[in-house]
C-alpha cells in the first residue's frame, strides 16, 4: 500500500450554457461534491448524499478518471478509501459529472506530485466531457467562458454576477447524453446569427453588469427549443418567468433544472413553486449562490476524517 497524507477535494456544482452560451459558458454554484481520500490496502468507496446508485468499484467515474491520469503517467493508481459526500443531484443539469471529473483529476494530480498545472487539468477535464463549460466553472469558479475545438481550450474566467440564483430542480433525471441526442446537426444561418449575437450580448452584459439585458441576452436557439419536450415547465418558464421577478431564465445545462437570475428571489421561488404544482411535477425550488472560487484541495489529519465513521459500502 502506498502511503500518503489523507486529503480532501471540494468541488462546486455548475450550471452550463446560461441560454445561448451552449458548450461554452459555465457558472459555479454553492452545492458541493466532497471527496476524502485515506490510504487503505484495497479500494473502498463510501457514498453519502446524492449517488446511492453510483458504482462503488473501479467503474465509478472518479476512479476511471484517476486511473487514466495514472496510466498516462505510466503509474498504477494506489489503493485508498474514498468517501464521496455529494450535494449535487445526478443528471439534473447541475454538473455532477463535471464535478466528479474535476475531483478525480485534481486528486490524481496531487497523488502524482502535481505534474499538471490548472490549465492542463482543464484540458484533461474537457477531453472527458467534450465541452469546457461545466468543468471550467468547477475548476476555476465564477463564470467560465471557454472555446474547445476538440484539441485546445481557450478561456476567460470572470467574476460571477452579484445576483441571486433560483433553481427549480425536477425529481426526474435527464442524462446529458440523451438531451444531446435531440439537437439538430445543422442550423439555419439566421438562427445561428441571432443566437451568436445573443451569446455575445450575454458575455458583454455579464462583464458590464447590465442586468436589464439578461432577459434578451439569455434567449437561446441552439438547444433549448429542442429540449423543451424533455423538460416539464421549460416552455412556460421561458415565456413568463421574466414577469415574475426573473432577470434572465435558462435551462441549466442539459436540464431538467431551470435556472433564473433575480433580485426578487422570494417572488420568483413562489412563481416556480406554483408553476410546478400546477403541472403536477415534483420539483425542489430553492435559491443558490454563485461562487467565485473553484475546486479546493486540503490536506487533512486522520482524526479529521470523521467521514469514514459511516458504513463502508465498497469492495
Ligand atoms: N459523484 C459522482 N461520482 C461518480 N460518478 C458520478 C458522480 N456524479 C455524477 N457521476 C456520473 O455522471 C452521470 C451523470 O452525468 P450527466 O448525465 O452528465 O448529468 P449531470 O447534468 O448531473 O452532469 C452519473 O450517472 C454518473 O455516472
Ligand atoms: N453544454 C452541455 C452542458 C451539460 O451540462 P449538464 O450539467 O447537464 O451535464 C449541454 O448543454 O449539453
Amino acid at each position: 500500500m502506498k502511503e500518503f497524507q489523507p486529503f480532501r477535494v471540494v468541488i462546486p456544482a455548475s450550471s452550463a450554457n446560461l441560454g445561448p452560451g451552449f458548450d461554452s459558458i459555465g457558472l459555479a454554484l454553492n452545492r458541493y461534491l466532497q471527496l476524502t481520500f485515506l490510504p487503505h490496502e484495497q479500494l473502498k468507496i463510501q457514498v453519502k448524499g446524492f449517488g446511492e446508485t453510483l458504482p462503488i468499484d473501479e467503474n465509478n467515474l472518479i476512479i476511471r478518471v484517476m486511473k487514466k491520469a495514472f496510466d498516462e503517467h505510466g503509474q498504477s493508481l494506489p489503493t485508498f478509501h474514498l468517501s464521496i459526500e455529494n450535494e449535487i443531484p445526478l443528471a439534473r443539469g447541475l454538473g455532477s459529472s463535471a464535478a466528479a471529473i474535476v475531483g478525480g483529476l485534481v486528486a490524481a494530480n496531487h497523488l502524482l506530485g502535481n505534474p499538471w498545472n490548472q490549465e492542463q487539468i482543464l484540458h484533461q477535464a474537457t477531453k472527458w466531457e467534450d465541452h469546457p463549460d461545466n468543468v471550467g466553472a468547477s475548476l476555476y469558479g465564477g463564470v467560465m467562458i471557454g472555446s474547445w475545438d476538440g484539441h485546445h481550450v481557450k478561456f476567460v474566467q470572470i467574476e460571477p454576477p452579484e445576483l441571486d440564483v433560483v433553481v427549480a430542480i425536477p425529481d426526474a433525471t435527464l442524462f446529458t447524453k440523451q438531451a444531446r441526442q435531440v439537437l439538430p446537426e445543422f442550423y439555419r444561418r439566421n438562427d445561428a446569427v441571432l443566437v451568436s449575437s445573443r451569446a455575445n450580448l450575454l458575455t458583454a452584459a455579464l462583464l458590464t453588469k447590465r442586468w436589464e439585458l439578461l432577459s434578451v441576452a439569455m434567449e437561446d436557439y441552439f438547444h433549448q427549443p429542442y429540449r423543451e419536450s424533455l423538460v416539464p415547465g421549460l416552455s412556460e418558464a421561458l415565456m413568463t418567468a421574466s414577469q415574475e421577478g426573473a432577470l434572465g431564465v435558462a435551462l441549466s445545462g442539459a436540464g431538467p433544472t431551470i435556472l433564473a437570475f433575480t433580485q426578487e428571489k422570494e417572488r420568483l421561488i413562489a412563481y416556480f413553486e406554483s408553476l410546478f404544482s400546477r403541472l403536477e411535477v415534483s420539483a425542489v425550488v430553492e435559491s443558490l449562490q454563485t461562487v467565485a472560487e473553484g475546486v479546493k484541495l486540503q490536506l487533512t489529519e486522520v482524526e479529521e476524517c470523521s467521514t469514514f465513521g459511516g458504513k463502508v459500502l465498497g469492495v
